[in-house]
């Protein structure tokens, strides 16, 4: 398969779409997202970077070349300087709730899973909608909006839009789809579904900040 990350775009086109009507995205992109909402949001986020470093940390020393490996340790180091620094900006270093929403704790443990007692294959699959989407996302709302000058969430609009973070998320897809040219059919089934599951989660992450998702007990 020449280009495995284009077929699974493809196949997951309708979770990109939903998630560009999604309200939090219209109202991050208008700029009239509730403030209690976004930092819900971005709370929920800092504990789910703190796990997914991790994450990315043990997919890297997993892949067979030190250049991959090389760099996503260097994107594990990233989360903690690029993305703190958003969280410092909107919560002014303070964490409100270390306790995760069932579905930041849904999502963080899907992926450690499936890195820890499956393929390093599926792994790498199931981390990728984490750059590709933000990115995605990133330049949907920058292409869209009219606002950029008296937008509250601007700093977060301009870390995931962009050319920035492009070459980053490139070098990521680029290296998953070396791994996908060498694997079998099932292998293939399996980071499909991965790379599916995770993109629902990357939805579900935004919608359950936008409902402000509470543990029913
Ligand atoms: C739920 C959630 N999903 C994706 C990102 C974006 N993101 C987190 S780490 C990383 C790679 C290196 O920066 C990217 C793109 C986020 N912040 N929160």
């Amino acid at each position: 398969m020449s280009n495995w990350y284009n077929k699974v775009r493809q196949d997951t086109n309708y979770i990109l779409e939903a998630i560009q009507k999604h309200p939090f995205i219209t109202q991050l992109m208008d700029g009239t997202l509730p403030d209690d909402v976004f930092r819900f949001y971005i709370n929920q986020d800092a504990l789910y970077l703190a796990e997914y470093k991790k994450n990315l940390a043990a997919v890297g020393i997993k892949c067979n070349k030190s250049s991959e490996t090389q760099y996503f340790l260097d994107a594990a180091t990233g989360i903690i300087a690029v993305e703190n620094a958003l969280h410092q900006v909107f919560l002014k270093n303070e964490i409100l709730d270390k306790e995760p929403s069932p579905t930041c704790e849904l999502y963080t443990s899907y992926l450690t899973k499936i890195i820890n007692n499956h393929s390093l294959e599926e792994g790498l699959a199931a981390i990728l909608p984490c750059f590709t989407i933000y990115k995605e996302i990133g330049d949907y709302i920058l292409k869209h909006q009219n606002n950029k000058d008296n937008n509250p969430y601007q700093d977060w609009i301009n870390t995931y839009g962009g050319t920035a973070f492009e070459e980053s998320v490139n070098k990521a897809t680029a290296i998953v789809n070396k791994y996908a040219n060498n694997a079998s059919e099932t292998i293939l089934q399996n980071m499909e579904q991965a790379f599916i599951k995770a993109s629902k989660l990357e939805w579900l992450f935004w919608d359950s900040a936008y409902n402000k998702e509470q543990w029913k007990i």
